[in-house]
């Protein structure tokens, strides 16, 4: 039994612990809500402050963007990075109603715990709290701007939007901050974790939303510039350098990323549908003009009726090659030819055209190839290679071999042609170093003539990648270009007079065998040059409208050709291929001088990665006071091979005039979102140039004066235009004459990737002058080599390629 009195003793002390406890806890929690107010208090103040900051940014950007485009519309405006939430907005406000938004993911933790209306809270919070988070409220200027944001976008992103940078505001940054306040405020028991970095979270989750924490610390960490780019000791295939480039390409092309998430979709054309729904609608609408000659499709694709088009079996793992079939082939099969011309009401129009040569089916009837008759695939390079190349290859093949069993033979075309255009080595006079990042001798050459099994083999790719076995690039033993890009300028049937070759043997081989070697045909497109030629498709387009200066009508597109078909999809995708080696190559810093351009990601409209080949573009007034224009006194990469035969081809084909072979080239990549603003291309560059599409289908815009309405939107001035033309992949766009002089044009924000070379010729005067610059590099340092050439070994890499060590008149960065 116990003694009631110890008893008595021991609840005593419990309930004096208890007692004691109880108060201790109290004191904690009164502690706690001190510091909590504090803690609010602060967060009050920096919310006010991030707001007013915010205003401001979106203010200036929004008038520095137009200020820059006003002064220099051929120039990208540098503006500056964007700050997440100014993405946020973008990405967030257009044309989404508010409600169906996602919530920013601290607004939504701000919604959570904030006291829904008409509820109660379960506990009163402090006063002081209630009031601080009320205060924070206010800083929210959530619902009205947004508002604001979708009235601004909800128009479609083409038409006039007269005074819309000044409506540009910025969005609710109710920040994990507020959300504290909030939840303080109305959720008992809340408390912070102890480590909660309200920013850091935002910051994480906006900087590449759709990466998981280790993509992005690679996307994020910034390159050194020292480490073998992907692919530079060894040529990997496809996927490898997938694997390999790491960085911001792996944002790009390897995370999946929620179109409304990217921070690459700064400017979605408002009320878009998903861009593979867009592009369907997307056909210009059409009214009779006129058919008119076409010099490069005379004869039409006779004998291929839309249903005629191989099927496009495609088992391509990478969706980007698998979206260039589906957007090109099928598309072919399915739209009627164009008709003529017809005028939108409002806002922009599509452009009207005109179309000659064959079917509209040209997109997938040039991309003939296939094997020929009877022909069956070589067991021993079946299955060879495993990149997307060769994947697409296989479909390609596999489709092109079903087609054919059905109908019992060829198309009559593939088959009867048998004469080859025969070019001498002097068509391809850079050849000496193999094309990049795609190795003919891992295509399966399913079927092939003579020229292409000896083309495929890479024997002769090993000999011609032997260091030395190339000629001067500037004429010491090269003659005109012939390490690529430098050349003088070609007069017409020049091509035929440079005098050295790389080759060995110098044998006469044909046009087809050239363009296997320098990676832009694949050793299975047995199609003859010439069939390939026939099957261009050439429109023209109207848009008649009184000139604002002269008054007087003029057609605003005239001089605009699109040629359709200039590439198969199978040629897209080696040339695509080699475009993102050269990216990694250059996000590495292993592409010369200023040859790689990424203006910061944060920056609507910005994005667009750029590299110029064969010279240096200004594009503005630069650090050291040089204007736009071509800068001779840096050296860039000198066109690789695959282009040189890309617009050899262009000129044997008659796109382009043979005097006017392009000798530059700036590949622009585009992001979702990202753009080029209004301009006119540079008149350092002759005339006619082109531009070509790949990767997805988008619309260049045309009008005789566009100007900047608000970050990434554009707009016509003075009642004219704007005219839509899209641009289909594989296609080259020719700008010359009014449309390539006068008007002005622009690529309005990109629904989704998309890559683009334009191919120009330097004015005489400023090809002499590159190079002269060249020459000048060469007695001092030897041979100037491009990027495909160093990339034989990281020996051949040295300091001069980032330009550290170069003096003279030459400035290499
Ligand atoms: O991307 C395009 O199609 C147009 C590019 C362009 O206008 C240019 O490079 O000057
Ligand atoms: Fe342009």
């Amino acid at each position: 039994m116990s003694n009631p009195g110890v008893l008595r003793q021991q609840l005593q002390h419990v309930q004096l612990m208890l007692k004691g406890t109880t108060q201790r806890m109290e004191a904690e929690e009164a502690s706690f809500r001190l510091m909590l107010d504090q803690h609010q208090h602060r967060v009050h103040c920096l919310s006010a402050e991030i707001n007013n900051l915010q205003r401001q940014e979106a203010q200036l950007f929004a008038a520095v963007v137009s200020a820059q485009s006003a002064a220099d519309p051929d120039s990208p405006a540098q503006v500056g990075a964007m700050s997440p939430h100014l993405q946020h907005t973008q990405q967030h406000a257009p044309g989404i109603p508010a409600q169906q938004q996602q919530p920013h993911p601290a607004t939504a933790v701000q919604q959570q715990a904030q006291p829904q209306p008409g509820l109660p809270s379960a506990q009163p919070a402090p006063s002081s709290s209630l009031s601080h988070a009320a205060a924070a409220k206010e800083f929210v200027p959530r619902p009205v701007q947004l508002h604001e944001q979708q009235a601004h976008h909800s128009q479609p992103a083409t038409s006039p939007q007269p005074a819309a940078a000044a409506a540009f505001s910025p969005p609710a940054r109710s920040g994990a901050a507020s959300a504290l306040a909030g939840a303080a405020a109305g959720a008992p028991g809340f408390a912070p974790p102890p480590d909660f970095d309200p920013g850091q979270q935002d910051r994480a989750q906006q900087a590449l939303p759709g990466l998981g924490p280790s993509q992005q610390d690679h996307a994020l960490r910034p390159s050194t510039g020292r480490a073998a780019p992907p692919g530079f000791a060894q040529q990997p295939g496809f996927r490898e350098q997938q694997q390999q480039q790491g960085a911001a390409h792996a944002a790009a092309e390897v995370a999946p990323k929620p179109a409304d998430t990217s921070p690459l979709a700064a400017f979605p054309v408002p009320g878009q549908q998903h861009p593979r729904q867009q592009q369907a609608s997307l056909q210009p609408p059409v009214m009779p003009l006129p058919e008119q000659p076409c010099a490069v499709a005379a004869a039409p694709a006779e004998g291929r009726a839309a249903s005629d088009q191989p099927e496009w079996d495609v088992h391509a793992s990478s969706c980007l090659l698998s979206d260039m079939l589906q957007s090109s082939a099928p598309r072919a099969e399915t739209q009627p030819p164009p008709q003529g011309h017809q005028r939108q009401p409002n806002g922009p129009r599509q452009s009207s055209l005109s179309s000659s040569g064959g079917s509209e089916a040209a997109d997938a009837a040039a991309a003939e190839g296939g094997p020929g008759p009877g022909s069956q695939p070589r067991g021993k390079e079946k299955g060879r290679g495993s990149g997307a190349y060769e994947d697409l290859l296989r479909g390609y093949v596999g489709g092109k071999r079903a087609q054919q069993s059905r109908q019992g033979g060829l198309p009559a075309e593939e088959g009867q042609e048998t004469a080859m255009a025969v070019c001498g080595p002097q068509d391809f006079p850079s050849l000496g170093g193999a094309s990049i990042g795609h190795s003919s001798s891992t295509t399966p050459a399913i079927t092939a003539p003579a020229w292409a099994n000896k083309w495929a083999s890479g024997n002769l790719k090993a000999k011609l990648s032997a260091p030395g076995s190339g000629g001067s690039s500037t004429g010491t033993g090269g003659g005109d270009g012939s390490s690529g890009g430098w050349g003088a300028a070609a007069q017409p049937g020049e091509h035929h007079q440079q005098a050295s070759i790389d080759l060995p043997g110098s044998a006469k081989r044909s046009v087809e065998e050239a363009e296997v070697e320098a990676g832009l045909r694949v050793p299975v497109d047995v199609t003859p040059d010439a069939a390939r030629r026939r099957q261009v498709q050439k429109q023209v387009f109207e848009q008649v409208e009184v000139q604002l200066k002269q008054r007087r009508k003029v057609n605003v597109l005239e001089g605009l050709e699109l040629h359709r078909g200039v590439l198969t999809p199978a040629e897209q995708a080696r040339v695509v291929e080699a475009v993102e080696h050269w990216v990694a190559l250059g996000r590495s810093g292993h592409l010369r001088g200023r040859t790689f351009s990424a203006p910061k990601k944060w920056l609507p409209g910005k994005g667009r990665v750029t590299m110029q080949m064969g010279c240096c573009y200004n594009y503005a007034t630069d650090s050291e006071g040089r204007p736009p224009g071509i800068l001779s006194s840096e050296l860039v990469e000198p066109m690789p091979p695959l282009l040189q035969a890309l617009c050899r081809r262009l000129t044997r084909w008659g796109v382009l005039p043979a005097a006017k072979e392009p000798n530059s080239a700036i590949v622009n990549v585009y992001e979702e979102g990202d753009c080029i603003p209004p301009h006119v291309d540079s008149r350092d560059f002759t005339r006619p140039f082109c531009t070509l599409s790949l990767v997805s289908e988008e619309s260049i815009m045309f009008a005789q004066k566009l100007v900047p309405a608000g970050p990434g939107k554009f707009e016509a001035r003075d009642g004219c235009g704007p005219a839509l033309i899209p641009l289909p992949l594989g296609s080259c766009l020719v700008l010359k004459g009014y449309g390539g002089d006068q008007a002005m044009h622009c690529v309005p924000p990109v629904r989704s990737r998309r890559i683009s070379i334009t191919l120009r010729r330097m004015g005489h005067e400023h090809g002499e002058a590159v190079r002269r610059e060249v020459q000048a590099y060469e007695q001092r340092y030897g041979r100037l080599r491009g990027f495909w050439e160093e990339e034989r070994g990281v020996a051949a890499y040295n300091g001069r390629r980032r330009g550290s060590n170069s003096g003279g008149a030459i400035t290499i960065k």
